[in-house]
């Protein structure tokens, strides 16, 4: 459907649909798969609950996500990862700038090491929740942080300013 109606991208895996349909990682790696060969791009969300991150799992839990799709993906060019922690999506609670680019970080460097170093360096991992014009800059500057999936403020003036953010790293 979305391919008829020439709609390029699709957002899968995220944790709404694993939450309320039970989606698995197995799940969601099949249908990033069948997207991407539909000719769609895929931003596929991750990320892990509050009581994941106070249990100190936050990158088993992000990393088996990412395996289940890096199992059943060859071809990265189409595609992208969007971390989102659970407890950050429309809460207002939103991922440290430090908590977001270590989660980051990991993920890079599981890609580096489970897929290849030229995946590594050319997926973009974006951040999403709770995403707003006042955090968004301290956010962007994050060096493994390469854009944002925004919910709410996408609906509000501000979104400007979190379009602008995407310059604070080439700009500094
Ligand atoms: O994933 C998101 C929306 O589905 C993020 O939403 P918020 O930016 O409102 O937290």
């Amino acid at each position: 459907m979305l391919v008829n109606l020439q709609v390029p991208w699709v957002i899968l895996g995220h944790s709404e649909r694993r939450a309320l349909l039970n989606e698995s990682n197995d799940f969601v790696a099949d249908k990033v798969a069948y997207a991407l060969a539909q000719g769609l791009k895929v931003i596929a969300c991750i990320g892990e609950t509050l009581e994941q991150r106070e249990a100190g799992t936050t990158m088993e839990v992000v990393s088996a996500q990412t395996k289940a799709i890096a199992e059943k993906i060859s071809d990265w060019t189409n595609f992208l990862l969007a971390y989102e922690p659970v407890w950050a999506i429309g809460t207002g609670k939103v991922a440290s700038p430090a908590q977001a680019q270590e989660v980051h970080d990991g993920l890079r460097k599981w890609l580096h090491a489970n897929v290849g170093p030229a995946v590594a360096e050319s997926t973009r991992i974006i951040y999403g929740g709770s995403v707003n014009g006042a955090n968004c800059k301290q956010l962007a500057a994050q060096p493994d942080l390469d854009g944002f999936l925004v919910g709410g403020a996408s609906l509000k003036p501000e979104f400007v300013d979190i379009i602008k953010s995407a310059t604070v790293k080439s700009s500094s």
